[in-house]
């Protein structure tokens, strides 16, 4: 029969240094059966891109999470891009698409660039920061506003909702109870700030709202699409460009090289994203009676896709553990797969790009200056704090 293991992918102890529990899931097979969550898990890379990617047999419509939407009531109105499956799905992907296109994202990057050279310069003067708050969190909160084209901010909350949608991925835990009473207090700055009247006319929210007035999506569609930017847009890059000076302050000689070889940055990012997968672990839900690597699956069955075991997996990269920014690891898990694959990732990569190209020209050695524990989140695997010290080049 089908592996079983008694283990808690959520405990945090798992949640802030999960390789172990990562080797363990391939180990025991391509789905395991997790008893304390009532879940099948998959850790191998080619099932675990297989079943991420089959919206047929395995939606989003029933949740991205461990609860099951067809059970308890959703923590939040469901997400109608990221928690909806075909047909619904394709007019919302096709607007968010559009006001996401590579064409759009392209006239950004003169404001991300000149974003990172102010903010590099002013952390490079100072030598030794705290990296998580002055530049990880510090920089999409400056940019992304703007892009979004918000008139005014509250940026903790903005930080702290992030962290709120990825605990409220996992299962009925301590984190994910004290995300939902954080929400409460959260949700209503949240939603107000996706009302036309809140948005400037030359951001992405107007182009979506734009979109409504052409009939693509419904008025009532438009606030909610723009909810999917603030809840998808922050906490994630956050996580990115804090994982990026992670890997390179572990790694000095991958910096040393992106110095020498500059046009090497947008292979260093998707190494990035798949040595660490910031979002380590999602969701899905068997829509009918099917199968997974010959085990049958039940209609109803919660499936947890583990997106940082799959990118770890020697079986697919070989050796997975090192850190090498000239692999191109076309198939990374870290964007997801599929038609729900990120629709954000032209920005996300945009607002990396920015910063480490600032970096890399100004900055000739990332050392850590201290502990760099990583966040327990449910969802995404971020640091708490990185003490760096940067030494000018
Ligand atoms: C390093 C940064 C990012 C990472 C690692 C990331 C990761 C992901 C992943 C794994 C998915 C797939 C979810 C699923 O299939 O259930 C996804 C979907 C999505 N992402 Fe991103 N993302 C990032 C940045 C962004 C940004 C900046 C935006 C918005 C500007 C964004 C908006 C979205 C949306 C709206 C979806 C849902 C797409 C759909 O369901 O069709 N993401 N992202
Ligand atoms: O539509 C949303 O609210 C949404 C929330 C979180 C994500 C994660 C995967 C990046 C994506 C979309």
């Amino acid at each position: 029969g089908m592996p079983v293991w008694d283990v808690d992918p959520f405990d945090t102890a798992i949640l802030s240094d999960p390789e172990p529990y990562y080797a363990g899931l391939r180990a025991r097979g391509p789905v395991v059966y997790i008893p304390r969550w009532s879940v099948l898990a998959l850790g191998q890379y080619e099932t675990t891109k297989a079943v991420f990617s089959d919206h047929e047999n395995f939606v989003s419509s029933r949740g991205v999470g461990l609860n099951d939407f067809h059970v308890g009531d959703p923590w939040r109105p469901p997400s109608i891009i990221l928690e909806v499956d075909p047909p619904d799905h394709t007019r919302t992907r096709r607007v968010m698409s559009r006001a996401l296109s590579p064409k759009v994202v392209r006239t950004m990057a003169g404001m991300f660039a000149e974003a990172a050279e102010e903010l590099v310069d002013e952390l490079v003067a100072r030598g030794r920061i705290e990296a998580v708050e002055d530049l990880a969190e510090r920089f999409p909160i400056t940019v992304f506003p703007r892009v979004v084209g918000m008139r005014d901010v509250d940026q903790r909350i903005l930080v702290d909702y992030g962290a709120c949608v990825f605990n409220s991925m996992g299962p009925d835990n301590a984190l994910r109870r004290a995300a939902t009473a954080r929400n409460k207090e959260i949700a209503p700055w949240i939603m107000a700030a996706c009302a036309r009247e809140r948005l400037t006319e030359d951001g992405i929210g107007a182009m979506i709202y734009a979109d409504a007035d052409a009939g693509e999506i419904g008025q009532d569609e438009a606030p909610l699409l723009v909810r999917s930017l603030l809840s998808a847009g922050v906490d994630t890059t956050v996580t990115g460009i804090g994982n990026a000076l992670y890997c390179f302050a572990a790694n000095p000689g991958e910096w040393d090289r992106l110095r020498a070889e500059p046009k090497l940055v947008r292979p260093a990012i998707e190494e990035v994203l798949r040595y660490t997968s910031p979002v380590h672990t999602f969701g899905r839900t068997a829509g009918r009676d099917c199968e997974i690597a010959g085990y049958p699956v039940e209609e109803g069955t919660k499936i947890l896709c583990v997106l940082g075991a799959a990118n770890l997996d020697p079986d697919k990269w070989g050796d997975a553990d090192t850190f090498r920014i000239d692999r191109r690891p076309v198939g990374h898990m870290g964007f997801g797969a599929g038609i729900h694959g990120c629709v954000g990732q032209n920005i996300a990569r945009g607002e990396m790009e920015a910063v480490l190209t600032a970096l890399a020209r100004k900055v000739a050695r990332i050392e850590f200056d201290g502990d760099a524990p990583w966040r327990p989140n449910n969802a995404i695997h971020a640091l708490d704090k990185l003490p760096l010290k940067l030494t000018p080049a």
